[in-house]
């Protein structure tokens, strides 16, 4: 039952179309198997020494029959062929656009703690395996047990003596078959795990052959990849050499029924307990009956693996999106109360203990590694501090609908992300109906609009996937062009102006500086030069909030921040 319902990732009720049209057209397929049977019986009945004569006749209907029956046959497979494959498409189609959906509503804590690679198979090779599992296996398992079934019943209304030697082996088939599903679970989830490694191994090649090519590292990484391979050949092969005998022995056990069945006849034959006719009709379906059920065997076996992909996929399903339903407030102060957090098991920020005033700029000071971005990513509510509160107009955040928050927040972050996409369209991202003036009024203030006009294309040029075709500075200047076009009311800004050159750096400072009025800004900067006029300067030292207050009050404490400002001062032009 857990096998049905994982391979139609939830959807059972999907599911009963397909099977229900090839059970349908398995019975169908009975009816020329009924005819032959019907004429064999005809032309027995005119060579066993009672006189009667070959009914013609009756051998033309059958004939008749079965071409009226391969036409209406021709048809209803063609039904059922569509309904078990737009079905299955349907299905995950469907399926991965809700996943991705809910992909999105979950925590980055999530994200931290699952790699792309196996998310990404999950999206795309669990949702082709369980489409095949649907679309295949288990309508053509149902199907195979229609014919068996059927066989099964009227024979033992003919002998029950020979229809159950026939039969008598198959639950032993079946228990071979059901003894090796936790070898085949344990086996198949270490092959899918080594298929999802190796891919990600592969992407790491792929994407780090220019740093490996730098530094001479492509023996090592290579290695890695070699090792992942060898790693999935030998799943593949444990796999297939451990669950394959299983599998023969039970096809085996199961045909040795028609040995047994023979067997059975010629005692009951030589015994004068069966007719003649009796026992050829048991020959021919026997003879018929032996290739189904060995499909359905195989079958249920390849069901059982693709089975494991809908698990996967409906065990991320149920992680728990968000929490939160409120309208985010169209502005406010952000708290923090008492705020520790952690990644994992690592402790990253300590008691924080701040505010966030509206209409002021923020700055966020410290050391590399002491917390900075993760207090911001805390502002946007990317995750929920295990103790304590942010409280966004006093509304704590985890009751407010993250969509509803992000509504009222702007984003430039250190590692720009652009889409495989037009610059128009990666700049109207962020606002989906900016007009072309309004994308352009933003692009002039982040000082974008000059080199956008002199790409080939100007607005419509495509940039590469990830934004690679374009500079880390000029990646930068369209984050903060989307930012402006967003135009909300909490400007979040991680290392804005870090890859900018001087001249480019004061433009986009005085833009930065028209954006603010009225609203509340966050930033991080390691130039401090660039905040010294904040409303206010939090320092941070190993998840600690050591000092906050303005320029002037931090110089006159002579703490940390004095000690970071006076190095710059004196290694102006240095990056800490
Ligand atoms: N996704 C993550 N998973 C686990 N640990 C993380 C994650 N992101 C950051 N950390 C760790 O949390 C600590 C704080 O990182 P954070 O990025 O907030 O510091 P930062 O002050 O912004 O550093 P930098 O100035 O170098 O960007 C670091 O020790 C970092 O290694």
């Amino acid at each position: 039952m857990n096998a049905i319902k994982n391979i139609s990732v939830g959807h059972t009720e999907r599911l009963y179309k397909p099977v229900g049209y090839t059970m349908l057209a398995n019975l169908v397929n009975i009816i020329p198997f009924c005819l032959s049977i019907e004429a064999v019986n005809v032309i027995f009945r005119a060579f066993d020494g009672t006189n009667t004569s070959l009914d013609i006749t009756r051998l033309w209907s059958i004939f008749i029959i079965l071409v009226l029956y391969m036409i209406i046959m021709a048809i209803a497979e063609r039904a059922s062929y569509r309904a078990n494959f737009r079905g299955a498409y349907e299905m995950s189609a469907e399926g991965r656009i809700s996943l991705a959906e809910h992909l999105r509503k979950l925590s980055l804590g999530f994200f931290s703690r699952h790699d792309p690679g196996d998310l990404s198979s999950m999206l795309i090779t669990d949702f082709a395996m369980a489409e095949t599992g649907i679309s295949h296996h288990l309508p053509q398992l149902m199907g195979a047990l229609v014919m068996p079934i059927l066989a099964f019943f009227t024979l033992l209304w003919i002998d029950w003596r020979m229809a159950i030697a026939m039969f008598i082996a198959l639950p032993l088939a079946i228990g071979i078959l059901l003894i090796s599903t936790k070898v085949q679970q344990k086996l198949s989830n270490k092959q899918i795990e080594a298929k999802i490694n190796a891919g990600n191994r592969l992407e790491e090649y792929l994407q780090g052959i220019r740093v490996m090519k730098a530094y001479n590292l492509v023996g090592d990484k290579f290695i890695r990849l070699k090792d992942a391979f060898s790693q999935l050949r030998r799943a593949c092969i444990r796999q297939e050499a451990i669950l394959g005998p299983f599998i023969l022995f039970s096809v085996t056990v199961i045909r040795s029924g028609l040995t047994l069945m023979i067997l059975c006849g010629t005692y009951l034959l030589i015994g004068g307990d069966i007719s003649i006719l009796t026992f050829v009709l048991f020959l021919i379906v026997g003879s018929r009956v032996f290739d189904p059920l060995t499909s359905a065997l195989t079958n249920f076996a390849e069901f059982r693996y693709f089975s494991i992909a809908g698990g996967r996929i409906l065990q991320l399903m149920n992680e728990p999106e968000m929490t939160g339903n409120k309208e985010a407030p169209q502005c406010g102060d952000i708290i923090f109360e008492h705020v520790s957090f952690k990644y994992q098991k690592k402790e990253v920020l300590h008691d924080i203990n701040t505010s966030m005033h509206q209409g002021t700029l923020t700055a966020l000071v410290g050391p590399s590694g002491s917390g900075k971005s993760t207090l911001m990513k805390l502002c946007a509510r990317f995750y929920d501090p295990q103790q304590g509160k942010v409280l966004f107009n006093g509304i704590p955040m985890s009751n407010i609908d993250p969509e509803s928050l992000m509504k009222h927040i702007s984003m430039v972050f250190q590692d720009v992300y652009l889409f495989k996409d037009t610059i128009k369209n990666n700049l109207r991202f962020s606002k989906p109906d900016a007009t072309d003036e309004e994308i352009i009024a933003a692009a002039k203030k982040a000082c974008c609009h000059e080199f956008i006009l002199k790409l080939p294309n100007g607005y419509d040029t495509m940039v590469g996937e990830g934004g690679c075709t374009l500079s880390g500075g000029e990646k930068q200047r369209i984050s903060i062009a989307r930012a402006i076009l967003k135009n909300a009311e909490i400007v979040l800004l991680d290392e804005a102006t870090a890859s900018l050159d001087p001249e480019n750096e004061v433009d986009v400072q005085n833009a930065i500086n028209s954006l603010i009025t009225g609203r509340t800004v966050i930033v991080i900067a390691h130039r401090l030069k660039t905040i010294k006029n904040a409303d206010k300067i939090i320092v941070l030292d190993k998840g600690l909030i050591v000092e906050q207050g303005t320029h002037n009050d931090l110089i006159n404490k002579n703490g940390l921040y004095c000690k970071l400002w006076t190095i710059q001062e004196k290694t102006a032009g240095w990056k800490l």
